[in-house]
């Protein structure tokens, strides 16, 4: 019920209630007042009949009284007057008149007591005033009672009733009442209509803010209170608008802020608040990201770390993670929640013909959800023929200017719109991953550089020293063995001599290409010294390791080097030793191959030598 109503409905109690206790107070008043002046006016009658009855017994015409009584009675309203007498006249005087004899109870006991009794009474529904006033003897005033009655002087003569039609009176009483209770009723009606008056802006004040707070809880702060009056509730109005006013500017002023930062417009049919709250969410979860990431070890980590976040904040489960390498090549990072995963949602062309990829080579987002087949290198099982097909939406990842990585993520049309809603918070992460991706690799590259030796692209001592842990715990957990090839040129200094250094750095080079190739990519190549290099082959035992070590020998025997003016052939020595085999710790299995490596050299070069123990402590031996 609004405020007004109940106002208006308790105006109207108040005011029945004034009418009722004004109508009861009126016939009290009336009934009180209507008997105290009948009284007064049969007081006045008695006083005037015996008067009458004084005179006429003074003048001696005492016998003709009842027709002095009779005028009286005509008196409008004077029903009845009626003078009865007490025994003590009659006594004195004889009977009276047959109307002179005691009529009731009343005029018995006024005779007896000589108190005067009022009545007042209903007849035929007419008020009737009944007033029995004894006369008693009085030696007061001249004439007086007992100069004519031989009585003692209190002694009651007789009694007058007299009655009185209080009919016009009440009908006189009743016609006020009507009138003031009209004139109430008309005051209250006013009241109630002027309270409802003043009181209607109150509640279209209340209303209108009681709609204005349901719409700002929808995120709509635009609306506006009028202002009705120059009031206090006009003054609530003005101060619910400057609040909306502050609360709408304040709120697009974040809200635009935001969306600068999460790269997403306002939607008109958002709920601003919760958009707001929700995006301002999305950057701080950002930022804790950031963090997270930055003290991740590796770029690996990082992509993971992104693809279970894709997983668990947006219910991304089909996605890739492409990273660049060199300018024509992607590789599979992440795909599916499967790290290094296979190339799945896309021509595996891309991996090594990275142009095909367009947001590679645009560098821009390739929209696939509102734009499908706008690239040709994503592939979906079932293509356009499913009944709710996969599409996609790829982001290019720029880092130092060129397109670092591209995460691409996958959605049934079906799950289009919602993707699409999602992207730009995707790509505050993405913003966020973007420098420390950065960072990461350059730390990589520098890391690998001072691991790699420049000239030939193969890992060096260094590298060794860093991953012979690695390499010693993986040998005991698979309990395989590491077979250690060293490998010395044939006569390198002759090359030097002969052809200058930079022929014998091509040659060196042509070397390394050709170690390369001739092993597994498991196993690991190092550039040891000079023109020494070291293979560390994985799960090879001594027969494994001699047959590889022969057959590199005979290719590079074979191998003829292109050098300015001609080519050349060159050949090399090896040491095989074999860890745990030969040694318990791998740094002395490296010596051993060392000296099976000169004992080949002693015994003639180009040729592959096992390590044995007799050879441990040879003089021959020079290390
Ligand atoms: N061009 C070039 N030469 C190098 C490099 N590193 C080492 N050398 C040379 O390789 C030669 C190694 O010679 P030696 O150790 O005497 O042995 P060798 O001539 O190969 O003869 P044996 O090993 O006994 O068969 C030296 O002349 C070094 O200067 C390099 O990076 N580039």
């Amino acid at each position: 019920m609004t405020l007004n109503r109940k106002i208006t409905l308790l105006l109207i109690t108040v005011a029945c209630g004034i009418l009722a206790i004004f109508m009861l107070i009126s016939l009290y008043a009336f009934r009180h007042l209507s008997i105290a002046s009948s009284t007064g006016h049969v007081q006045t009658a008695a006083e005037i009949v015996r008067v009458l009855l004084t005179e006429s017994m003074i003048n001696g015409v005492i016998a003709k009284r009842e027709q002095s009584l009779e005028r009286l009675r005509d008196i409008r309203d004077l029903r009845t007057v009626r003078v009865v007498r007490s025994k003590w006249v009659n006594e004195q005087f004889g009977q009276g008149l047959a109307r002179e004899m005691v009529a009731d109870e009343i005029e018995t006991n006024v005779l007896d007591n000589g108190r005067p009794q009022f009545a007042l009474r209903e007849e035929d529904g007419q008020p009737v005033f009944r007033g029995t006033i004894p006369y008693v003897a009085s030696s007061r005033g001249t004439p007086n009672c007992l100069q004519c009655h031989q009585v003692a002087e209190g002694t009651v003569l007789g009694a007058v009733t007299i009655e009185l039609s209080l009919t016009e009176l009440r009908r006189q009483a009743l016609y006020g009442a009507l009138a003031v209770l009209v004139a109430v009723s008309l005051i209250s009606l006013f009241a109630i209509l002027g309270a409802r008056r003043l009181m209607l802006p109150v509640g279209d004040t209340a209303a209108a803010i009681g709609s204005l707070v349901q719409a700002a809880l929808r995120g709509d702060f635009k609306g506006r209170v009028q202002q009705r009056t120059k009031d206090d509730i006009g003054d609530i109005a003005a101060h619910t608008n400057k609040l909306l006013s502050f609360l709408d500017e304040g709120l697009s002023q974040i809200s635009e802020r935001v969306a600068q930062l999460t790269g997403r417009p306002p939607q008109h049919d958002d709920n601003q608040l919760l958009a707001t709250i929700d995006m301002i969410d999305g950057l701080a979860d950002a930022t804790r990201f950031k963090a997270t990431i930055e003290e991740d070890e590796t770029k690996t980590e990082i992509y993971e770390r992104f693809g279970l976040l894709l997983g668990r904040r947006f219910g991304v489960e089909a996605y890739s993670i492409y990273e660049a390498h060199g300018a024509t090549q992607l590789a599979p990072i992440s795909v599916d929640g499967e790290i290094s995963g296979s190339c799945h949602w896309c021509d595996p062309q891309i991996l090594v013909r990275s142009e095909m990829c367009r947001a590679k080579r645009s560098g821009h987002p390739v929209d696939g959800l509102v734009q499908p087949g706008i690239c040709f290198a994503f592939r979906a099982e079932g293509g356009n023929a499913e009944p709710d097909p996969w599409r996609h939406y790829c982001l290019p990842l720029i880092q130092s200017g060129t397109v670092g990585c591209i995460v691409q993520l996958v959605a049934r049309e079906s799950e289009a719109a919602a993707r699409l809603g999602q992207i730009p918070y995707i790509q505050v992460y993405l913003r966020e991953m973007a420098p420390v991706l950065e960072a990461k690799r350059l730390t990589e590259t520098l890391r690998d550089s001072s691991l790699r030796d420049a000239m030939t692209d193969l890992n060096n001592r260094r590298f060794l020293e860093q991953y012979v842990d690695t390499l010693i715990a993986s040998s005991r957990r698979r309990n395989s063995p590491l077979a250690l090839l060293m490998i010395d040129l044939d006569y390198f200094k002759m090359v030097n001599d002969s052809y200058g250094h930079d022929v014998g750095d091509s040659v060196l080079k042509g070397l390394a290409d050709v170690l390369k190739q001739s092993v597994r990519t498991s196993d690991i190549l190092v550039r040891f010294g000079g023109e020494e290099f070291l293979i560390v082959l994985q799960d090879a035992d001594g027969d494994n390791a001699l047959m590889v070590a022969e057959k590199i020998r005979a290719r590079v025997a074979d191998f003829k080097f292109r050098i300015a003016g001609g080519m050349l052939q060159k050949t090399v020595s090896i040491g095989v030793a074999v860890f745990p085999d030969d040694s318990e710790t791998f740094w002395q299995t490296l010596k051993y191959a060392d000296v099976a490596l000169y004992r080949a050299k002693d015994d003639g070069r180009n040729r592959v030598v096992r390590f044995t123990p007799d050879m441990w402590g040879d003089e021959t031996v020079v290390y």
